[in-house]
């Protein structure tokens, strides 16, 4: 018998659109789900201990030689996102020469963070990587950066601390939309398992196109188990996308070239779209 299929969930509500509906019991023991921070799903999918799954865009472009991307999925936004903030003492205008904390569980958004204050700000910030939480990344630095569900419930107790949303920053700064996870497949995988591949890609649209339909059930779900209004939840899912289309690669593309002239990747990486029947498209967009 075949071994599972290994598949990452992001341990946040930001990815919950697209698992809530997925038809896991169709499946039976052919998947495995493997639930994580972003941080630990990109290094499990690098090392090849998950076949697919959301990873930090970022960290696609590291890798992007190894894997290829499932079509219409990815977490990304056009503006504000609610769930990536930099808290800081002071007002962002006055963080040149500070110290800033980062979260360990980022990939895309810390890069994200330092492309913002380098290029746009023209900053020369000393960074430090820690564990998300708030109260003690402040002890030492001068403002911190969360993401995902401890961003949101940080936010719920800021008191007085100036607050940035990434989303909405680099929107301000370039106009685009910003991408921050996208669902990469290992090409090993692709041959092995591509029949099994494309149900399990269905049920992920499926799932999506189920929430967006009726977010209801959703809302109801993530406000009994993290607390919040429900206005608040309705206004956070309806900021996210979580299709891959023109206007989000265009975005990330230039994220992408932005992060390598800073040296922060080595190139500038394009995205591969896995299509099911084995094609694949380069989406490389001519410059
Ligand atoms: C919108 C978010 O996008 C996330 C940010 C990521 C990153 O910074 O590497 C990775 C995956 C996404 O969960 C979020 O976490 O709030």
């Amino acid at each position: 018998m075949q071994k599972p299929l290994r598949i990452g969930q992001i341990l946040y509500t930001n990815v919950l659109p697209v698992y809530f509906y997925f038809d896991q019991e169709r499946f039976e023991d052919r998947i495995d789900f493997i639930r994580q921070v972003p941080a630990t799903l990109n290094l499990a999918m690098s090392r090849g201990e998950i076949d697919l799954g959301p990873i930090s865009s970022f960290s696609y472009a590291e890798h992007a030689s190894q894997y290829v991307a499932l079509s219409d999925l990815s977490v990304s936004a056009k503006g504000r996102v609610g769930s990536l903030f930099l808290f800081s003492k002071k007002p962002i205008e006055q963080l040149n020469g500070t110290k800033i904390a980062l979260t360990n569980t980022s990939a895309t958004t810390v890069n994200l963070l330092k492309i913002i204050l380098r290029k746009f700000y023209d900053y020369e910030i000393s960074y430090v990587t820690q564990e998300p939480v708030l109260d003690r990344m402040l002890l030492d630095a001068e403002a911190a950066l969360l993401i995902g569900d401890d961003a949101i419930l940080a936010m719920r107790k800021k008191g007085d601390l100036h607050v940035y949303d990434l989303g909405e920053l680099w929107h301000r700064f370039t106009g685009y939309s910003m991408t921050f996870a996208i669902w990469a497949v290992r090409k090993q995988v692709l041959a092995e398992h591509s029949a099994l591949l494309e149900e399990v890609h269905a049920s992920f649209l499926t799932s999506k196109e189920m929430t967006r339909k009726n977010p209801g059930p959703l809302i109801d779900y993530v406000s009994t188990h993290y607390g919040g209004d429900k206005e608040e939840w309705t206004r956070y899912f309806q900021g996210l996308q979580h299709d891959f289309g023109d206007e989000q690669r265009i975005g990330l593309e230039y994220y992408y070239r932005c992060a390598a002239e800073l040296g922060l990747l080595p190139a500038p990486a394009t995205v591969d779209i896995w299509q099911a029947g084995g094609r694949q498209t380069n989406t490389t967009l001519t410059r």
